[in-house]
């Protein structure tokens, strides 16, 4: 062996012959001088390779193993290799030294995965090591021999990639697969120790408009600021994970009530997911709803407990958004029919099961019929007629909307030039838009191609968008609403009067028509506060130069009473509801001249 490697063991020391270290000491040492081509090997090698005597001292130390210790032979010898050489688990807790062990039980030994290794210089690194016991030809144990090498790279690597597997890449929250793998560990826990549980499923309102408006870099950064907040709203030892989209899956556990602690944290979310998020220098406002559902009450395993969060979220989304809502047993049925109403749209769409029906729309003044709203109706084979008002929400769930929408507006401008053929037809047709139609992507183009297919003229087609949507509108929005108006189709604001919109606000708006939501018509008469907004909203649309059409008329005080105000038209069961297109071409467009 050369100078490097076999310099003499500190003096005092059990590698020292002098120091009684004992006969397997000196015959050890005697064994390193004498093994010329054992030190050639042993110092070409990459792994460190530390000996030591029986009583743990190192009595040898390959290059390799100088050079991950940073230290020359004379600074390694003789010093107990517990003390050159401490090791720690992936945590930093102190772990057992496999050295002593393989002295006192003869067998060989190795460490568990992530040891770490920290040198008296406080340097750390990751390691992999085999620890075997020397014997004699006797069979008498001499010492051990320690073999490792530096793995830090190969951790960072493997730990890098298991975060990548258990991550979501945009905001770096645990993903799907480790909420699972943290909820069954959790689940198993609580149901030991009777501890309290709960799955939040928090969706953001209206996140779809963000992209679509704003585009998915602003989108994104929002996403990340809304995870940053719902980490702000629990504890280090809660988990808050994105399931992708705009959806994130908060585990709770408590010590206490479960339901409360739940309740707490889904109000704290929505204040502080409310105030205004700042990105890329403007400030975006969203909402979220919240569905929870507590361990055992709401669920024993895991995918229950999320499948009734998620459930009870629907229904904080379908009761008007921006709130949280409790599972409870009666929502799994109301879940199984949306799934079969969801189900069943999808063959209703391709064919059969939908219809329109006309509503007409009358000139007060004149008593002529001045249009029609067209208003989709399904007869489900099984659950009977589905109202729209369920089934569109679920079309806008289950992305479906633009297609339904696309269906309508077709089948509408198609019966109005069937209608013009025959020789007479009302002289326009509403149809409703909805949000997420609106702010699809293609909703334009659809438009047009609509239009130059069915050979209907524009000013024919009228659309009814409701209030609530055209409030929320962006400048690009209201530029879109603009373009449609140019293709000459008319704009309607429709249920005007639950929105809120000042009036400044409404002068603004590129519409035609503004159509009172039939709750005011409806509190005609019955109370002084419903005929005085009528009136008002009468009186300002018209002079801001738009057409007023009241909604849901019923009786002959609200007609009187809409005549009196000048109305411009009205709509409603006192003139008729809605009708298939044959009954309403025979009872209202006999006479009418195209
Ligand atoms: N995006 C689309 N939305 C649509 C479409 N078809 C309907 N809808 C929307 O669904 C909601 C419920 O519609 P519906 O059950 O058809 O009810 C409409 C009328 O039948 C009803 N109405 C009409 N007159 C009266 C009346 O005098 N009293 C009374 N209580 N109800 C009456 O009102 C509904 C019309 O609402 P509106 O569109 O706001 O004018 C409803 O929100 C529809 O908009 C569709 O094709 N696409």
């Amino acid at each position: 062996m050369n100078d490097r490697i076999t310099a003499a063991p500190a003096p005092g020391t059990a590698a020292d012959p002098g120091a009684g270290s004992g006969a397997g000491g000196a015959t050890l040492q005697q064994a390193h001088v004498d093994s010329n081509f054992a030190d050639l090997t042993l110092g070409a090698i990459s792994d460190a390779v530390l000996i030591t005597d029986i009583h743990g001292l190192i009595t040898y130390c390959n290059p390799a193993g100088c050079a991950l210790l940073d230290r020359g032979p004379g600074e390694i010898l003789g010093w107990p290799v517990t003390e050159l050489v401490m090791l720690m688990t992936a945590e930093l807790d102190p772990q057992p030294h496999p050295v002593p062990a393989v002295l006192r039980t003869g067998r060989p030994t190795r460490l568990p995965a992530g040891t770490i290794l920290v040198r008296p210089d406080g340097v750390e690194f990751a390691i992999e090591d085999s620890t075997s016991p020397i014997v004699d030809q006797q069979g008498t144990l001499l010492g051990a021999v320690m073999v490792f090498h530096d793995v830090t790279t190969t951790r960072q690597t493997m730990l890098k990639m298991t975060h990548q597997a258990t991550h979501d890449f945009l905001t770096d929250l645990p993903n799907r697969a480790l909420l699972d793998s943290r909820l069954a560990h959790e689940l198993d826990l609580a149901a030991r120790h009777a501890a309290g549980l709960a799955v939040l499923y928090v969706d953001l309102d209206n996140f779809k408009h963000v992209n679509d408006s704003l585009g998915h870099r602003a989108g994104d950064r929002l996403l990340r600021s809304v995870a940053g907040r719902l980490c702000q709203c629990v504890r280090k030892s809660d988990t808050v994970s994105r399931f992708g989209g705009d959806e994130f899956v908060l585990l709770l556990t408590t010590e206490g009530n479960a339901a409360h602690a739940a309740a707490a944290i889904a109000g704290k979310i929505l204040t502080t997911l409310a105030e205004p998020h700042q990105v890329d220098g403007q400030a975006l406002h969203t909402g979220a709803s919240i569905g929870i559902s507590i361990f055992p009450d709401d669920g024993i395993e895991g995918e229950t407990l999320v499948r009734n969060a998620d459930t009870a979220l629907y229904l904080a989304k379908s009761g008007g958004k921006n709130a949280f809502r409790f599972f409870e047993p009666h929502m799994n049925a109301d879940a199984v029919q949306r799934q079969q109403l969801q189900d069943g749209l999808r063959v209703a769409l391709a064919g059969g099961q939908l219809a329109l029906h006309y509503q007409p729309k009358f000139d007060l003044r004149s008593g002529r019929l001045t249009g029609s709203e067209a208003l989709v109706r399904w007869h489900h084979p099984q659950l009977g007629n589905v109202s729209p008002a369920r089934f569109i929400a679920i079309a806008e769930d289950f992305g479906m909307i633009g297609a339904l929408g696309r269906w309508v507006r077709d089948t509408a401008c198609r019966q109005m030039v069937a209608w013009e053929q025959g020789g007479a037809a009302p002289s326009q047709v509403a149809v409703n838009v909805s949000a997420q139609e609106l702010h699809g992507a293609g909703f334009e183009d659809g438009l047009r191609q609509t239009l130059y297919e069915t050979g209907i003229a524009p000013e024919r087609l009228q659309l009814e968008i409701t209030e609530g949507v055209l409030l929320r509108e962006t400048d690009a929005a209201l530029a879109k609403l603009r373009r449609v108006r140019d293709m000459g189709v008319s704009l309607a604001i429709d249920d005007f009067g639950t929105g809120y919109s000042s009036l400044s606000y409404l002068r603004r708006l590129p519409v035609d028509i503004i159509k009172i939501d039939q709750s005011f018509i409806h509190d005609i008469g019955q109370d002084q506060a419903g005929g005085v907004i009528v009136r008002a909203v009468i009186g300002i649309g018209q002079s801001l130069g738009r057409r007023i059409v009241a909604e849901g008329v019923e009786d002959s005080s609200q007609l009187d009473f809409l005549r009196e105000q000048d109305c411009d038209e009205g709509q409603g069961y006192w003139f008729s509801a809605a009708l298939p297109p044959k009954e309403f071409a025979s009872r209202y467009c006999q006479g009418l001249a195209v």
